[in-house]
């Protein structure tokens, strides 16, 4: 791909983004900030003019479409001619944010300008080999290579269940692999499980009283369910194994769901007091019809691999002596097609729903954060939690 020019010392504005000859800079994007205010976003602007290293092209593409998102919204130009080679990057650059919000995309510009300031590259220097891993968490292992970014649920001992950390791990790992120079990304389990959904003992660690465990368990829900909805390339599951509760859901938002014949899908929510998430209350009934959605969120069915891909939710299922070959001979393959052509796809697919999505995680993740304190929830986790202790 041409590179852009970068000039550091001068006003940095998108029309001044001209052709050199730079490498695509891998960029760890930042620990997400809370919603930037327009003086962050005005800061982020003078801190671009401070860089002294070339960020990279798609670096620099990403920040001209922000900074286009947030202050003029969605592309409302028409595309430049196919020799323009420059404007034209530009534009789809732009014109891939789709209806992004602007305080969305102004939230995401800061998160970027940030992750490019000194302190934080060097706090990521030097550990990104190409196929080493790519985060410091045990328990969220992501590795990159092969045109691959992927993202392991990596705590078998409790069968890949997701702690608060996890979950903020998992933000992050979308973040990063939204602006790497991978082509898709991929999610996986180590063991003999993919993920069995959230950690249950989350909910009796409550410091501050349930009230507040419960007011931040539905903030941080929301924002990590909405890193799926934004996430601009090709994701895929590769389910290993058994899957419950929200490793189930989040397949709704994913692009393509790999299983092996040893794999079960399982939302047992009204077991646990609670109710669905992830957006499956609409992406459900969508996929496999309103009744096959009700056995699944409401009666709690588990589904073979095979009953989730007869309903939709799962593209192919193989046999499990030659699943691992099998999806990532396919998923190498995959990765070599051109990534625009395929970020763009799918942005022409995800943004007739985007706006749906964000109200329906919303409104989800309201009405959990009220079941939490519910008598039926708190019954149900202290049934498993002391489970074993009635053995
Ligand atoms: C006050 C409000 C607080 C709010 C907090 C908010 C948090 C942040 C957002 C939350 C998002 C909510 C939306 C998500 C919903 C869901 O995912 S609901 C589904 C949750 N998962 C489950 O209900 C599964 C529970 N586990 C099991 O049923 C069984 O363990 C199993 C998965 C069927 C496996 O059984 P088995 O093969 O018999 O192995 P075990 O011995 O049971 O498990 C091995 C060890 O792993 C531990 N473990 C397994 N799953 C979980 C889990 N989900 N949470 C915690 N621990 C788990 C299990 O306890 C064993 O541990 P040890 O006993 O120490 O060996």
């Amino acid at each position: 791909m041409t590179a852009l020019t970068w000039r550091p010392a001068r006003c940095w504005c998108p029309s001044l983004l001209q052709i050199f000859r730079f490498p695509v800079a891998q960029v760890h994007v930042g620990r997400p900030t809370m919603r930037a205010s327009q003086q962050d976003f005005e800061n982020a602007m003078n801190q671009v003019k401070l860089l002294k290293e070339d960020p990279g092209n798609q670096v620099k593409l990403k920040l001209y479409a922000l900074y286009k998102q947030a202050t003029d919204g969605p592309c409302n130009v028409p595309k430049p001619g196919v020799f323009d080679l420059v404007n034209k990057a530009k534009w789809e650059a732009w014109n891939a944010l789709g209806s992004l919000p602007k305080e969305t995309a102004r939230q995401n510009y800061v998160d970027l300008v940030s992750s490019l300031s000194p302190s934080s590259q060097a706090s990521s220097q030097g550990k990104h080999g190409a196929d080493e891993k790519t985060q410091e968490s045990k328990n969220i292992v992501v590795t990159s290579e092969d045109g691959i970014t992927k993202i392991v649920f990596n705590r078998p001992a409790k069968k890949n269940a997701i702690t608060f950390q996890m979950y903020q791990d998992i933000i992050l790992a979308l973040k990063s692999a939204s602006t790497d120079n991978s082509a898709i990304t991929v999610f996986t389990g180590t063991g003999d499980y993919y993920c069995s959904g959230n950690d249950l003992t989350n909910f009796t660690s409550a410091p501050n009283g349930m009230e507040e465990a419960a007011r931040k368990g539905a903030v941080l829900l929301r924002e990590f369910v909405n890193s799926f909805i934004d996430f601009p390339k090709p994701l895929v599951a590769v389910v290993n194994g058994p899957a419950v509760g929200i490793s189930v859901t989040l397949l709704g938002l994913f692009d393509a769901v790999y299983a092996s014949d040893t794999a079960t899908f399982h939302t047992p929510f009204s077991q646990l007091g609670q109710t669905s998430e992830a957006c499956s209350s609409y992406t459900f009934p969508k996929i496999m019809g309103p009744a096959k959605a009700t056995e699944m969120l409401l009666f709690g069915k588990k589904l073979t691999a095979r009953e989730a891909w007869a309903q939709g939710l799962v593209s192919e299922v193989f046999p499990e002596s030659t699943f691992e070959k099998e999806v990532w001979t396919r998923l190498k393959a995959y990765a070599k097609l051109p990534p625009n052509s395929m970020r763009i796809s799918k942005e022409l697919i995800r943004k007739n729903e985007k706006e749906k999505l964000y109200a329906v995680n919303a409104e989800e993740c309201t009405i959990l954060q009220a079941k939490w304190l519910s008598e039926e929830c708190v019954n149900a986790i202290m049934n498993f939690v002391s489970r074993k202790s009635k053995l």
